[in-house]
């Protein structure tokens, strides 16, 4: 490092040092009067990053810091991550015709610490990169666009090297991916700008985001949440729902929104739960065979006309009469095609409404009835996460419950029945909302393009690419034929759960498969115990999450063990409830099966043998 250089660092530090004794000294509270003392709510930590920029139609350049939380240090400004102008930091879309000159990256060192800082050049170096400290004459003038980093230079910062081959990834990010797996947490440190963009994206108008497995979409989804509620921008909202397929899923992404939303504003829940909360079914419950039409749009159809026709006649008509005439009506708006079925379907229909609440597969019928006759609590917005996996009569029942716009977010290819719409352009259309494209989120940060480039042999009409993967190539999946090694194909998925549980101490591991029941049986029968969610402990302290790829929906983990591929529900020219199995590993791979594997399993190995 450079004289300059360390003159800088001590600056910067020496300004997170006042920064952190202001976070301290407000988050101890104000006495307002006699009773009450007010203790805002103030997140530690450092400094993110520092920009420079000059606005339209201004004589002078701006300077501020950019932060968690924003402060006022005797006129040096750090403004909040969710400010209008953090957009400069952040954003994708601000080049030097913006007026930004230059931003300023630090990395995180041990506590609160500033370890570090990198400074990228939008425009040609015009002088010394911000106001303080003055970099002697000598230093001040470079010709070309360029991203400095100011570590010391026998260690060159890791972070610059990913900037150099992966242009648009912020340098810190592939570190902060190959860290063991944990729960979601806030990474306003390293979000990307096309996550930014989406992040912030006007709150009036609807967004539809398409990406593919490890883009980021629940990094945008949570993070948008709180950006949407957020104090420090104009208008936040006050009532914003965050939906996402299971109850897993909500406690994996809850710190997220604990850290950066303000209390009480976002609401995390489940589809299934926001079904229950309407119509007050038990928890436990029971679930009858799937059955197209329990979930259609004609369904729902149905179901409207027949509440406005019996409304005329019966003005207190409630859900549960509505469904006694539901069982018997002849207007129904099922295509001719599927008629029989549906009616043969109905006649297996609880008769009581008390019964059928406690039928899983009836809900949303239940709901949808409950959201036709019942005034509803709304939100002010609502973001749903796996957006693929919602049925047309979901999307109906949702639409009851947003008063606000949507931010609907998704990867098509994860699919996990053929009940759900087909696509954006359907749920667009269900939910009323204008015509047009979707967005697309690019990188890859979860999984190895290794693990990525296997899974993708199950997409049709695509191959899944990411523009690129942080984490590199990585190893290839690792496939065993339990019969050709003669072993049990539970006993082996065991072993290799126990074996990865042992490589990656601090991390997470999973066995994904349809068969959850006997390998849970074979692991409690060995030694190892069940606790919550999922979780396994056994022998030596290892542990591994035991699930259907269903519940392993938006989870994910640092290796996994994916049992008998074939037993996987597919549909005709859809595998996405394998290719979510496969895609929940971040680093490694391992396939355990007896039987003969998925034909375009099969084929990949066969085309990859070749090269
Ligand atoms: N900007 C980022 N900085 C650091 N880590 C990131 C960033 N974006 C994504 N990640 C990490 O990449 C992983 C995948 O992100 P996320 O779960 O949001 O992807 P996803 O698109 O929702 O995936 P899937 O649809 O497969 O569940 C997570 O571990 C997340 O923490």
């Amino acid at each position: 490092m450079s004289e300059q250089e360390r003159v800088v660092l001590e600056h910067e530090q020496d300004v997170n040092t006042a920064y952190l004794a202001n976070l301290e000294r407000r988050s101890a509270g104000y006495q307002i009067d006699d009773r009450v003392h007010w203790r805002p709510r103030i997140t530690m930590g450092p400094l993110i990053g520092r920009v420079r920029m000059r606005y339209d139609g201004d004589a002078a350049d701006e300077e501020f810091y950019v932060a968690e939380t924003a402060a006022d240090l005797d006129g040096t400004e750090v403004i909040s991550w969710a400010a209008p102008a953090a957009a400069a930091y952040y954003g994708k879309r601000f080049g030097a015709e913006s007026g930004l000159r230059i931003r300023r990256r630090f990395a995180k060192g041990a506590g609160h610490a500033i370890e570090a800082y990198a400074d990228e050049w939008v425009v040609p170096a015009d002088g010394p990169a911000f106001s303080t400290p003055v970099a002697p004459a000598s230093e001040r003038v470079a010709t070309e666009p360029a991203v400095s980093d100011h570590t010391a230079p026998e260690s060159p910062s890791p972070a610059v090297a990913v900037q150099d081959a992966l242009p648009d990834v912020v340098p810190g990010t592939e570190q902060e991916l190959r860290k063991p797996r944990t729960s979601l947490r806030a990474l306003l440190r390293t979000l990307q700008p096309e996550q930014y963009d989406l992040v912030a994206a006007s709150p009036t108008k609807p967004l539809t985001i398409q990406g593919y497995a490890g883009t980021g979409k629940t990094v945008v989804a949570t993070h948008r949440a709180a950006w949407l509620t957020h104090t420090d921008r104009e208008q936040p909202l006050r009532n914003v729902a965050l939906i996402g397929p299971t109850t897993t899923w909500g406690r994996h992404i809850r710190p997220v929104i604990d850290e950066l939303a303000t209390p009480g504003t976002v609401t995390i829940t489940s589809l299934p739960e926001v079904m229950r909360t309407i119509i007050g079914a038990p928890e436990r419950n029971a679930s009858s065979d799937d059955f197209i039409d329990a979930y259609s749009a004609p369904l729902g159809t149905t179901l409207a006309k027949l509440v406005t026709k019996q409304r005329k006649a019966d003005p207190g008509l409630t859900p549960q009469r509505a469904y006694e005439v539901f069982l018997r009506t002849n207007e129904v708006s099922i295509p001719v095609s599927r008629r029989t079925e549906f009616l043969q379907w109905r006649r297996t229909l609880p008769l009581s409404y008390e019964a059928a609440l406690g039928d899983r597969k009836l809900w949303p019928l239940l709901t949808y009835l409950s959201v036709l006759l019942e005034p509803q609590a709304t939100y002010d917005h609502v973001i749903i996460d796996e957006a693929q996996d919602l049925r047309p009569l979901e999307w109906l029942i949702l639409a009851h419950l947003n008063s606000g716009t949507w931010t609907l977010v998704g990867d098509v290819h994860q699919r996990r029945t053929s009940h759900a719409t087909r696509g954006w352009k359907e749920i667009r259309k269900l939910l009323g909302l204008p015509t047009g494209e979707e967005e697309s989120l690019l990188g890859g940060y979860r999984t190895t393009r290794a693990i990525i480039d296997f899974a993708g042999c199950l997409l049709t009409g695509t191959k899944g690419h990411r523009a690129y993967d942080v984490l590199g190539e990585g190893e290839p999946p690792l496939i065993l034929n339990a019969m050709q090694l003669d072993r049990e194909l539970v006993e082996l998925a065991i072993a290799e759960a126990a074996r990865l549980s042992a490589a990656h101490p601090k991390g997470k591991v999973a066995v994904i498969t349809p068969q959850v029941r006997p390998v849970g049986s074979y692991a409690k029968r060995h030694g190892w115990s069940e606790g919550e969610d999922h979780y396994w402990s056994g022998p030596d302290g290892r542990r591994f999450t035991l699930l259907t790829s269903e519940e392993a929906r938006g989870l994910e983990f640092d290796a996994v063990v994916v049992v008998e591929p074939s037993d996987f529900k597919a549909m005709p020219g859809d595998n996405g409830p394998l290719y979510t199995a496969l895609t929940r590993a971040n680093l490694e791979l391992v396939i355990v099966h007896e039987r003969v594997l998925p034909p375009a399993i099969v084929r990949h190995l066969r085309k990859t043998a070749k090269r």
